[in-house]
């Protein structure tokens, strides 16, 4: 018997509009206050359930596919624990996103996981529960699933949704993958910024505490920044690589697209405070 196989489920990027580091908890992780709005570009993923139990992966990746400790299978077998389903799914991956690149790739493909499979193993966790098991994938996770943009303390997961402008960006996406773990690591990393109210936040001035550094470590990152930042307000988004630029329309985002360096990549996508994956939801 063919399982029917439930197509194109959105997994979007995502932007730190600001990032601050205010502390380092005594667990190595750390504090912080970052804003988040999702992009209309996204990986997709495809499901097939089947009775057996069984989880399979494929993907125009391989390396994410050889990777038995993906997000994916990892998403997908802790919502299976947690529910004691004893139904599976082969998956398919169409990763259109970089990874690595602080755009929150891998993140989204888990929230997307959770809230694929939990609609069509009918296993009725609630937004909550499935959070709780996101969280414990990664920092990341928690905000795809929630899927409005948000506001973030702790080391993301405590999210205020936040309806912001929804602007056009241009990402350039750096071709270097930057470690989130060696980011933060780093001894140079300033973890000092003080903590404000979402209020006060709203109306200073946004920065990246990791920039500078990740800047520092990678060229094509400062190569990158010092190119788009001559034509708009630019940041780098989480622990980089990538790098965005805001513009009021589709068109001023186009025209400086269109004078990017041949050795440059990127694309332009429009900022959205509800992430695609809801939608998707919503039509299921
Ligand atoms: C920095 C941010 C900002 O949105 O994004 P990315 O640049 O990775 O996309 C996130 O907080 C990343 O979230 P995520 O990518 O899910 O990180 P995790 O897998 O939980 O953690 C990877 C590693 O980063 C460090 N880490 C992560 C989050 C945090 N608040 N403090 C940390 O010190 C830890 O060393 C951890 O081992
Ligand atoms: N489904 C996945 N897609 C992308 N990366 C994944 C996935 N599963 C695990 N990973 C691992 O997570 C790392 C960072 O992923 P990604 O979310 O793309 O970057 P970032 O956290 O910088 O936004 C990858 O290099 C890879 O080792």
């Amino acid at each position: 018997m063919t399982n029917k196989r439930s197509i194109a489920w959105p997994a979007p990027a995502k932007l730190n509009l600001f990032l601050h580091i205010n502390g380092r908890r005594n667990d190595g992780y750390h504090e912080l206050q970052t804003l988040f709005q999702f992009i209309e570009q996204s990986d997709l993923l495809d499901f097939a359930i089947n009775q057996t139990g069984e989880l399979t992966l494929h993907s125009n990746i391989s390396d994410v596919v050889a990777n038995t400790d993906n997000l994916i299978l990892r998403a997908a077998k802790s919502l299976q624990q947690k529910t004691a389903t004893t139904l599976g799914a082969e998956i398919w991956l169409d990763k259109k996103l970089p990874m690595g690149g602080g755009i929150g790739g891998g993140s989204s493909d888990a929230a997307t996981t959770l809230v694929a499979l939990n609609h069509l193993w009918n296993t009725q966790l609630s937004l909550t529960q499935l959070t709780e098991i996101g969280l414990s994938l990664g920092a990341d996770v928690p905000v795809f699933i929630n899927g409005l943009s948000a506001f973030a303390e702790g080391v993301g997961e405590k999210l205020i949704a936040v309806d912001l402008p929804e602007p056009w960006y241009l990402v350039l996406t750096p071709d270097v993958h930057v470690s989130t773990a060696e980011v933060f690591n780093d001894p140079q990393l300033p973890r000092d910024t003080p903590k404000l109210s979402l209020a006060d936040l709203m109306t200073s001035d946004w920065h990246n505490d990791c920039q500078q550094l990740v800047a520092k470590r990678h060229p094509q990152v400062a190569k990158a920044l010092a190119w788009l930042i001559e034509y708009a307000p630019s940041r780098m988004t989480g622990t980089g690589a990538c790098v965005f630029g805001t513009f009021a329309t589709r068109e001023q985002a186009e025209q400086v697209f269109a004078k990017k360096p041949a050795d440059m990549s990127g694309f332009i996508a429009k900022g959205t405070n509800k992430s695609p994956l809801m939608l998707r939801l919503a039509q299921c």
